[in-house]
């Protein structure tokens, strides 16, 4: 059996005025999924997600490997379960700048409970800018500003920066490829499938928002349906 990797119990995500965006939300991510999350535009799918990157505020539980995100801490538990926004055009400076930060917190420098961390920073680097380069972003981009970047060129950036870090095991996407060409939306959808399958790789599940169904039954493995009261799986149940 899988190991279970998070576990969200009764979630709900109040509005500024109290009201909720969705409540009664239970499901749980194990090793090797990829859990697409679909629902009308509004529903909360980028708000579930920055729920469970801590990035929002929420009732309920959150539990990574059994535990919540503040045992671990929160900037240690954020490299784990790491939050990949639609848009990186808000962030200061350039990718590099960005790399060059998130490389030196020593949340990300910490070993995971003694297991050594596989790669080391510089070697990082190159490799995360030859994946970008895979989906056709030059190493000059990363020298521009963020807001100076297309979209589908922020997307594939911010993506090889998620996935080069090596520190995620959850990555939690929020329409990766809305910005990108059918045939470079597919190269990023191969690699992240194989990367989730090869046994070297730190990354072990995906949960994906996508408004493309298309999108959903080509890299899914599971498949969920977000609305006001809770999260349900195709079939109908409720997913814990
Ligand atoms: N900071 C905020 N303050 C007030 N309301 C917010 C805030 N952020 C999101 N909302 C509201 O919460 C609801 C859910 O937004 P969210 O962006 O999570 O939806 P979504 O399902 O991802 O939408 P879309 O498919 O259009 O991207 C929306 O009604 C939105 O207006």
């Amino acid at each position: 059996m899988p190991e279970t990797l998070l576990e969200i119990k009764d979630l709900e995500c109040p509005r500024p005025n109290g009201d909720p965006i969705f409540s009664h939300v239970n499901f749980s991510v194990r090793e090797g999924d990829i859990l697409i999350v679909q629902g009308k535009s509004g529903s909360g799918k980028s708000t579930i997600l920055k729920c469970l990157s801590h990035l929002n505020i929420y009732r309920g539980e959150v539990l990574y490997r059994g535990k919540g995100p503040k045992s671990y801490g929160i900037p240690f538990y954020r490299t784990r379960v790491l939050y990949v926004p639609q848009r990186a055009s808000l962030l200061p400076g350039t990718p590099r700048d960005f790399m060059s930060a998130v490389t030196s917190f020593s949340s990300y420098n910490k070993s995971d409970g003694g297991k050594p961390k596989k790669g080391k920073a510089p070697t990082i680097a190159h490799e995360t800018i030859e994946l970008a380069e895979s989906w056709g972003i030059d190493e000059e981009l990363w020298d521009r500003i963020w807001s100076n970047l297309s979209g589908g060129e922020m997307q594939r950036i911010a993506l090889a920066i998620a996935v080069g870090m090596r520190s995620a095991e959850i990555l939690l996407l929020d329409e990766p490829t809305s910005a990108l060409d059918p045939d470079t939306a597919s190269s990023v959808e191969e690699f992240l499938k194989s990367e989730i399958k090869r046994s070297e790789s730190n990354l072990k599940a995906l949960i994906w928002v996508t408004h493309s169904e298309e999108q959903g039954r080509r890299v899914g493995t599971r498949f969920t349906h977000l609305s006001s009261g809770g999260i349900r799986e195709e079939d109908g149940d409720s997913i814990v």
